[in-house]
């Protein structure tokens, strides 16, 4: 029996969770913070339902093989009561984040040899806790190594399909470069399509190249088809649309990942002498904005 703790069972860490409590051999258990009873995805592949335990006392959790991390990014510190509990000497702990400072924003709380970065690409919405619709076939990617092929192991039976990479730092810049220009309707509110014009294709257009130009600083190899792919995404965008979780949580008053989709762009661009205007400004935009996060 294979024991797998979810810290965060949302739209991400619940839609993971019910792939892999599919496998009898598996125990799950999720570490919530707001209590729910069960989990039923809607998926490409229809319904998929799982009743696991579910804790939201971190005194009562139990040291686990392994532990999939699905919180956002700005609510790193608070699962460590939950990582004192749940790591052992043997257990792996899987970051299943957006952005590309997965090992450096956890490595104060787990050993850096038993983490496992891991790139997603799923869209996935809650509705009400437990209960999530996976909009799209779900993608991951790890970097290569034991750690990596055994998590890509654990999703041999789910309609995610996970691999190991042996160039993993390329996976997550891509990631980044296609992500960045959701701040753009982050802040108007509103999908770019519809008033698509030059100057919006160069705000999209510098915010994808910006990214692109810091991850190969970084040592990212990321094709100029990523860049095209994003600002075409923005383009076709269309009236009503939600352009991933950054700008669903704006319209839900929530916090965002801001820092962690485009302040990380800024930021390392500063140490690699690179001008990312576009993405400083919006950033500074957004913060601005003031957006009054309701606080979960
Ligand atoms: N949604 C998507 O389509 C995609 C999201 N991602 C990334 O995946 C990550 C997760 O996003 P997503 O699933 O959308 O976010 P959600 O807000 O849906 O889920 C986050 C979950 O973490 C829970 N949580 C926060 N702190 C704790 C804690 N200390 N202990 C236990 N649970 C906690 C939240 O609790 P509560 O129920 O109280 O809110 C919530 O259930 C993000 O980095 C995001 O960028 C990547 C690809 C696609
Ligand atoms: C764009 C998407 C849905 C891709 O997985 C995403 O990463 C997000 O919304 O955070």
């Amino acid at each position: 029996m294979t024991t797998i703790a979810v810290i965060g069972p949302g739209a991400i860490g619940g839609t993971v969770a019910a792939w892999l409590a599919q496998k009898p051999d598996f125990s799950l258990v999720l570490c919530a913070r707001t209590p729910l009873d069960d989990l039923r995805v809607e998926t490409p592949e229809g319904v998929i339902t799982a009743q696991p335990e579910v804790l939201t006392d971190p005194a009562k959790a139990r040291v686990v093989d392994w532990v999939l991390v699905a919180t956002k990014t700005y609510d790193v510190e608070s699962t460590r009561p939950w990582l004192e509990r749940l790591v052992g000497a043997d257990t792996r702990v899987a970051i299943i984040q957006n952005g590309v400072e997965h090992v450096q924003l956890f490595a104060h709380l787990v050993p850096e040899e038993r983490l496992v970065p891991v790139m997603i690409n799923l869209p996935a919405v809650r509705s009400a806790p437990g209960r999530i619709e996976q909009r799209g076939h779900g993608i991951i990617a790890v970097p290569a190594g034991r750690n990596g092929d055994e998590l890509v192991a654990l999703f041999g039976h789910t309609e995610i399909e996970a691999a190991a990479h042996a160039d993993f730092l390329s996976q997550a810049w891509i990631k980044l470069t296609s992500n960045c220009g959701a701040i753009v309707p982050a802040l108007t509110l509103r999908a770019p399509g519809p008033v698509w014009s030059a100057d919006m294709e160069a705000i999209v257009r510098g915010l994808a190249e910006e990214c692109a130009a810091v991850g190969r600083a970084e040592g990212a190899e990321i094709p100029q088809s990523v860049v095209e792919a994003t600002v075409a995404n923005a383009r076709n965008s269309r009236e009503g649309s939600i352009a991933g979780s950054i700008h669903a949580d704006r319209l839900a008053g929530h916090q965002m990942e801001v820092d962690a989709r485009n302040g990380v762009i800024v930021r390392l661009g500063e140490t690699h002498g690179i001008a990312t205007p576009m993405n400083r400004v919006l950033v500074t935009l957004l913060a601005g904005a003031g957006s009054p996060w309701v606080s979960r």
